[in-house]
């Protein structure tokens, strides 16, 4: 058996934050101390809790546990773990760990595609590290495969679930056909939801995710202002009961796409909004709180990553890999990648991205009505994919799913159509993804 080389100055650790996420990084260090220490080559020593109320925190020695986040970041420490979440005072704080060359291991997406541009500068700048694995799809390892393994790659797309809250509600709704209203209210009692599901339901998480996969995947700057995003709260019965009947189910998505113009010239869009995907699809399989995302690349092909997008366990195993990724370049010199936004791509509105819509209306089943409807597609320019008709008294229900088309020419079509007489309602409008266009 070979012996252990001995261990060398421990790295020394502070922890901002002890909620769900911090709670399980404490019992890991913890429980892991002497695995930790020989993977790194030198013990892992929490020197420090930053708390706001140190009297509800009985998991954590008493003398590690400071309000000062500031001062602990001040002191003789090598690594900072932020798991406070939002961007003030993370933002100051992480900013002056960077400054004064400490490494920073965060589970803030908030926070990074707010300011990464800034974060990235600062550990430039003093050749710290910032890893931040948690951040988007909790334990799922996404960031380093991008960042690191696909490297050498080219990516084309990067599409995925990742967020596990809306997940949840729109797998109930498809299990149950009830209403949104009625399952975010299950999911809340439930505690899937949390008491304000604002961050969660309008897309604000998944907007901030995308922002991050984007930069990663293109070599560009994405912040959370240049994210298209639309939530779930208006997607209906409807919308979940038009999916199905076509084999396709309705997932809230994050898409970071590469653009070839035809000038050659590339942009990248940048969006989240449900949308209706095939059965056969392998996101529309996943279901409950889980997050997948769907990776392209033009040598690696199709690369499919799938597990716990949250959860405090799940979230800590994410901040341990990035610490023990921190540590050993601070055992051995070096340091992990620096941002690589040399691609500096623009982001295209999403008026001029192509997508495809699925539109389902209720019309008056007569004569020439199926041809006003389809001559309102060709006078926007939309070419129409599929048709299906139904007959059902006086009334009939017709589904239209078209080809790729400019986003807002399939808008302003959907408008005028909503405006012909012979149209008695728009059952569903929703974009198609995850098939051929
Ligand atoms: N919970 C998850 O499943 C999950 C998954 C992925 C990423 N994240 C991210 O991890 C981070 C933490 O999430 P969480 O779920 O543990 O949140 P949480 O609310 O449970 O914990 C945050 C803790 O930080 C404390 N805090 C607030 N301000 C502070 C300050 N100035 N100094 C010290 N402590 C302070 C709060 O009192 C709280 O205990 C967030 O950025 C979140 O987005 C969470
Ligand atoms: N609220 C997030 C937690 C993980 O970021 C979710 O529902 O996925
Ligand atoms: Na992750």
């Amino acid at each position: 058996m070979s012996e252990r080389k001995p261990a060398g100055r421990p790295v020394r650790v502070a922890l901002l934050g002890c909620g769900t996420v911090g709670t399980e990084v404490v019992r890991l260090l913890h429980e892991q101390a002497d695995d930790l220490t020989a993977r790194v080559g030198a013990p892992v020593e929490l020197v420090g809790v930053a708390v706001r109320r140190p009297n509800k925190h009985r998991e954590v020695p008493a003398e590690l546990l400071t309000t000062d986040a500031a001062g602990l970041i001040d002191s003789d420490v090598d690594v900072v773990v932020e798991v406070i979440g939002g961007i003030e005072p993370a933002r100051t704080l992480l900013l002056a760990a960077l400054r004064a060359g400490k490494s920073v291991v965060t589970a803030n997406k908030a926070l990074l595609a707010e300011h990464g541009g800034e974060l990235f500068e600062a550990a430039d700048a003093s050749g710290a590290d910032l890893y931040f694995e948690a951040a988007v799809a909790g334990a799922i390892p996404l960031l380093r495969p991008l960042r690191e393994s696909l490297a050498g790659d080219r990516i084309t797309r990067v599409m995925g679930i990742v967020n596990g809250t809306t997940n949840f509600i729109l797998s109930a709704m498809d299990g149950t056909g009830a209403s949104y209203a009625e399952t975010l209210e299950e999911a809340t009692q439930l505690g899937y939801a949390e008491a304000d599901p604002t961050a969660d339901v309008d897309g604000f998480d998944a907007a901030a995710k995308a922002a991050i996969l984007a930069s990663l995947a293109f070599h560009t700057r994405v912040t959370a202002a240049d994210v298209h995003r639309e939530g779930i709260a208006s997607v209906t019965a409807a919308d979940v009961a038009a999916a199905r009947e076509l084999g396709r189910a309705v997932k809230l998505l994050a898409i970071c796409e590469r653009e070839v113009d035809e000038t050659g010239g590339e942009a990248v869009s940048v969006r989240v909004h449900p949308a209706m995907i095939p059965r056969s699809h392998p996101l529309a399989g996943v279901n409950g709180a889980f997050n997948a995302v769907f990776v392209e690349a033009e040598a690696a092909g199709q690369l499919m990553f799938y597990g716990q997008g949250a959860g405090g366990a799940p979230t800590a195993s994410a901040v341990l890999g990035d610490l023990v990724a921190v540590a050993r370049n601070r055992v051995v010199g070096g340091r992990g990648p620096r941002e690589s936004a040399y691609a500096d791509l623009s982001v295209r509105p999403m008026g001029q991205t192509p997508t495809r819509y699925h539109v389902s209306l209720d019309v008056a089943d007569r004569s020439g009505v199926l041809a006003q409807v389809a001559a309102v597609f060709a006078e926007h320019d939309v070419s129409i994919a599929v048709v299906r008709q139904q007959g059902r008294g006086e009334d009939a229900s017709l589904v239209v799913v078209t080809h790729s088309a400019q986003d807002s020419a399939l808008q302003s079509t959907v408008d005028k159509i909503a405006g012909l007489p012979v149209v008695r309602e728009v059952v569903s409008v929703m974009r198609v993804e995850g098939e051929e266009s």
